[in-house]
């Protein structure tokens, strides 16, 4: 029998992903072992509620609510609690006491990353955040690695689990937003207060992550444009259905030429599109994840997997689990990713790109073309008109016969399209604008 080293191993947080990343850490101890060449020896679970139930049975005596002892004994601490603080302080302390660290956590990520990435570069850690994005699918390292000697030109995907499951049931089962939502949250996907996740915060912070590592340039949460998906209603899923379309949660990060100086810049951006029924990422379904990256020599790459769940995201984890570990013992410093590139990030108004503007109108002569002399005189092209009649509207106290008008553009500038949906709510013969879509991926 081999006699192993040891590699202490603390893990913050016993929920949804940590309870199955310590299943895991203690059903597959001898293979971790031999893959590594040392024993992972599970010390401690810190967790809130010693009692709250588990999605996995795990020894009793492992768990403590005394993280800071839990950290002080560990050759590395896996944090997977969630939240900005004390998940901050403890990977600080970790850091400072010498261990190596592995996260799941994006918000902490995108929000303290720079202070998190310096403190782990001062001491020579090694700081490992593979399940921070898309869950299960590597794309953190082939970013950070295998891509690394290559210039990423565009990244767009699907990052956010809970939000893809609700579109997913809405499109294909006609299911409410609210009992879609009710499930992603049984099932483990959906953060711990779901705003995180409807509002597309969990999605920039994702978008945050790709783009800074992507384009070797920090970019700020609060530089990432983002818009979730709140808004988008039954209806707005069924006349997407009707003209060819899902509507999916992306995130879009992008080297672009900056119209003010023609330097190169960036965009990082996350937003509800329409995407045609024939495009890849329209058949990604549940909680999965996909993300496209173009790079310049490699051309397009295609990551496609479990964006979210516990034992999904818990085996990308232990993979950084093994990196540490195996470097742990050989020694040296951990991986550094360079953001000196320092391009600027531009705002959403300068992007380029289609739309599908829903209006609900009263149905009187000379309607379409008002409509279409908006948008001519600003700038925006349309390709096509599409109209059908239902429903009415109580207009001074009568009901008036309304109709959809579906108004599909040519590609057009984010901020001549604003000005078009503001004079379009202000026309006579506009009862509401009912949704603004952009279509990607053509
Ligand atoms: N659930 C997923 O599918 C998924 C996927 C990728 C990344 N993540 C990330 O992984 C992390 C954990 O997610 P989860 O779904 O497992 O969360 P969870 O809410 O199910 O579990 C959190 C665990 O951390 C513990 N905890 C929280 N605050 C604590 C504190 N102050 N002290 C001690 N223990 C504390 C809780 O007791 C609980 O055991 C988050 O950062 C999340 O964004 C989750
Ligand atoms: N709440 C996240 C978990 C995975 O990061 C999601 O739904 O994608
Ligand atoms: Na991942």
């Amino acid at each position: 029998m081999i006699e192993y080293r040891n590699v202490r191993v603390a893990l913050l947080g016993g929920g949804t992903v940590g309870a199955q990343v310590a299943r895991l850490l203690l059903e597959h101890k001898e293979e971790f072992a031999s893959r590594v060449g040392a024993s992972l020896e599970l010390t401690g679970i810190a967790v809130r509620n010693l009692d709250a139930p588990r999605s996995a049975d795990l020894p009793k005596e492992l768990f403590t609510t005394d993280a800071e002892s839990l950290i002080l004994g560990a050759d590395i601490v896996i944090e997977v609690m969630g939240g900005l603080e004390p998940a901050r302080s403890y990977i600080l302390q970790a850091i400072n006491s010498g261990a190596d660290v592995v996260t799941a956590n994006k918000a902490l990520l995108a929000t303290h990353g720079t202070e998190l990435f310096e403190a782990a570069e001062r001491v020579g850690a090694q700081l490992y955040f593979e399940a921070a994005v898309a869950g299960a699918i590597p794309i953190i390292r082939p970013l950070r690695e295998s891509l690394a000697g290559d210039r990423v030109k565009r990244i767009m995907g699907i990052v956010n689990g809970t939000t893809n499951y609700i579109l997913d049931k809405m499109d294909t089962e006609g299911a409410s937003f609210e009992d879609a939502l009710a499930v992603a949250t049984e099932l483990g996907y959906a953060e711990a207060d779901p705003t995180a996740d409807i509002d597309a915060f969990d999605a920039a912070q994702k978008a945050s992550i790709l783009a800074s590592l992507a384009f070797h340039t920090t970019i700020p949460l609060e530089k990432v444009h983002r818009e979730g998906i709140r808004e988008v209603t039954g209806k707005t899923v069924e006349l997407a259905k009707k003209a060819g379309y899902v509507v999916k949660l992306l995130a879009i990060c992008e080297r672009l030429i900056d119209p003010e100086t023609g330097e190169e810049a960036v965009s990082a951006r996350v937003y509800p599109a329409l995407i045609s029924r024939e495009h890849p990422l329209a058949s990604v379904h549940k909680a999965n994840n996909a993300v496209f990256v173009e790079a310049e020599a490699a051309g397009s790459l295609m990551f496609y997997g479990a964006g979210a769940g516990g034992p999904e995201t818990a085996s990308a984890v232990l993979g950084d689990l093994v990196s540490a570990a195996r470097r742990h013992i050989i020694g040296g410093p951990g991986l550094g990713a360079s953001t000196n590139a320092n391009l600027l990030v531009l705002p959403i108004s300068t992007i380029t790109t289609r739309y599908h503007v829903t209006l609900s109108v009263y149905d009187r002569p000379g309607v379409l073309a008002s409509v279409a002399d908006v948008f001519g005189r600003h700038g925006v092209s349309v390709e096509l008109v599409e109209q059908g009649t239902f429903g009415s509207e109580a207009v001074s106290g009568e009901a008036a016969p309304t109709a959809t008008l579906v108004i599909g553009t040519h590609a057009a500038l984010e901020s001549d399209l604003a000005s078009t949906v503001s004079a379009l709510a202000q026309l006579d013969a506009v009862s509401s604008v009912v949704s603004v879509l952009r279509v990607e991926g053509a």
